[in-house]
């Protein structure tokens, strides 16, 4: 018998249920009393028996039957307490569980969420933690409880006739590893099915939030074709590894048939050699059939074990994947905007497809580079290296000087504000949502940031202030008070580099005004990077990249592309507007 799963579940949880060793010790020993009563129990009824037979009726007898009647009532008293505490320690420990794994997944890379839906992690967070807590009560309380349940019966079937003993625990030893053998091959099994699940879930959740574009496209017989798909993948998968749970079910109740056979048999051999009064049949009986109770929850929980295994092995494996990107020594580079270099840079998303090749371009302290080039040249790609949501696979990125490995990451992304197109909102307070839930800002801090960027009337229109709650889904905020909002996360954490993937769809002229004055005192005092989509904002910047398949295709002051007629900055403003912003 393999106790693999048994010492991966454990070292698990041991340390999840370390902190709550309290409510572990008093509910051991109330599961104690309780299996302590329920061996009790049966054998007054036997000596209820054994008194009738003898006596008669008697007032002994309304004694026992009143002892009897209180056992067990004092039995399902302690049951209902210890198991109360069993969820209570699952749920404790699970909830940790979900948050390590959580923290866990957060700390990991850009790549690595590239790769996994949004569902298939909330699955893997909560899916699976939430079918290891169903074993985990269970566990405690059946497995261990019906262990020693087991143990208690065979010790008082020995303490009536050694010959019991011996052969009913035999007996028992033999269900047991017949059983533990017939469970191995659903593991696996399992493993699939909670795959399935998760891709059912990643599928689902991708295709809930591109509702809007999936009608607006009519793409919803492609959304349908795929969401049967996925679930009956999702269902045969789980009911072959369900199936695969029958046969030990089928050949367990065989064998609990025959236990009781051979109790009955034991029992009736005993009394037939003068060894037993009929009370004691009677007792060896229940204590017989009272055998199966635990082999029957053993049998369960080596079911169960199967789908928790697979459950375990994933969540191990979620632990183990680390992140590529890692942290440096923590050189830090001098205070105050930075200068951004780039140099001999060489990347790409996959290793046969290069995105950037051999970039290399300077921007000084304190000025606004504007970055313009054709849809997939590769801009967006830049400012996530400047991030280091990825790592350039040659070259070298520095802020004054320092590269960017040699920087904690913690004190890089500080120190630099990405405002992506796609603002995250959190269906949280506008208070919340601005100070991303720290609870240092003042509110006056926060009004004034407001006024600063000329957001005071949208704020004047919120029904509670700060504590509006806002959607998650941005609703009711266009792109442009999106990033406005954005923009007052970054007055608020205060940086010294800002990158701004601007929004690039049409914005009303009041909207795109306040942009224009939220971005001036956004980049006074720091070092700027803006992916621009209006030319109207190439007027704000001091240096101009264009880039094109990946390559600086020109880099130079914005004062002195737009003098130089053939520069392609300035054969590119020509040729959208017919006129040269100056
Ligand atoms: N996460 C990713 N995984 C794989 N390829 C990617 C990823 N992100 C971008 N790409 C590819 O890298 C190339 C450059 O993309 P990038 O987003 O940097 O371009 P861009 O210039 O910002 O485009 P746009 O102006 O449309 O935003 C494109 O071919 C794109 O398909």
């Amino acid at each position: 018998m393999s106790l693999q799963p048994f010492k991966r579940y454990f070292s698990l949880f041991a340390r999840y249920l370390k902190p709550q060793w309290g409510k572990v010790l008093l509910m051991s020993v109330l599961l104690l009393i309780s299996i302590g009563l329920q061996l009790y129990n049966p054998k007054l009824l036997g000596d209820f028996i054994n008194a009738t037979l003898q006596q008669g009726l008697g007032q002994g007898l309304a004694w026992l039957a009143l002892l009897y009647l209180l056992v067990s009532f004092l039995n399902q008293g302690v049951s209902v307490v210890s198991e109360y505490l069993c969820e209570k320690v699952a749920w404790t420990a699970t909830n940790q569980l979900r948050a390590d794994l959580l923290s866990h997944v957060l700390t990991l890379d850009q790549a690595f969420h590239k790769q996994h839906t949004q569902g298939e992690l909330l699955e893997r967070i909560d899916g699976d933690v939430n079918d290891l807590s169903n074993f985990f009560s269970k566990f405690v309380v059946h497995m261990f409880f019906h262990l020693l349940l087991l143990l208690g019966l065979l010790v008082v079937l020995t303490s009536i006739d050694s010959r019991l003993g011996v052969s009913m625990g035999g007996y028992c030893l033999l269900v047991v590893v017949a059983l533990t053998w017939m469970r191995r091959p659903s593991v696996e099994r399992w493993v699939v099915a909670r795959q399935a699940s998760a891709e059912f879930f990643g599928f689902l959740g991708e295709s809930l939030a591109a509702t809007e574009d999936i009608r607006a496209n009519g793409g919803m017989n492609y959304v349908w074709r795929n969401f049967y798909n996925r679930f009956y993948r999702w269902y045969a998968t789980t009911c072959h590894a369900g199936w695969s749970g029958a046969s030990p079910w089928i050949i367990s109740q065989a064998l609990f048939a025959l236990g009781r056979v051979l109790g009955l048999v034991l029992g009736a051999y005993l009394w037939s050699i003068g060894l037993a009064s009929p009370g004691t049949v009677y007792l060896i009986f229940v204590y017989s059939s009272l055998l199966m109770q635990p082999l029957d929850q053993v049998q369960w929980q080596l079911q169960d074990l199967n789908k928790s295994e697979s459950c375990i092995r994933r969540i191990e494996g979620l632990f183990a994947t680390r992140q590529a990107i890692q942290d440096g020594p923590g050189t830090k580079p001098a205070a105050g905007a930075p200068s951004v270099t780039f140099e001999h840079i060489a990347f790409g998303y996959s290793l046969d497809e290069p995105v950037l090749k051999d970039m290399t371009f300077h921007l000084s302290a304190g000025h606004v580079l504007g970055i313009v080039g054709r849809t997939g040249g590769g801009k967006t790609t830049v400012t996530r290296l400047l991030f280091r949501m990825y790592d350039p696979q040659s070259g070298s990125i520095r802020l004054n000087d320092v590269p960017l490995t040699d920087m904690r990451l913690g004190e890089l992304r500080q120190r630099i504000s990405l405002i992506t197109q796609d603002v995250q909102l959190f269906d949280a307070t506008v208070r919340d949502n601005l100070t991303f839930f720290r609870r240092d800002i003042t509110d006056e801090r926060i009004l004034s940031v407001l006024e600063e960027i000329g957001l005071l009337p949208w704020y004047a229109s919120l029904s509670q202030g700060l504590e509006t709650m806002l959607g998650a889904s941005s609703a009711g905020l266009s792109a442009g008070e999106a990033q406005l909002l954005a923009f007052a996360r970054v007055f608020l954490t205060d940086p010294d580099l800002v990158v701004l993937d601007e929004a690039s769809s049409r914005l009303d002229p009041l909207t795109q005004k306040l942009m224009e004055q939220g971005m001036a005192k956004l980049f006074a005092n720091r070092t700027g990077i803006v992916i621009a989509h209006r030319l109207e904002t190439l007027q704000r910047v001091d240096d101009i990249l264009v880039i094109e398949n990946g390559e600086v295709l020109e880099m130079g002051s914005r004062a002195d592309l737009v003098g130089n007629p053939d520069s392609h900055f300035a054969r590119l403003l020509q040729h959208v507007d017919g006129a040269i912003y100056a």
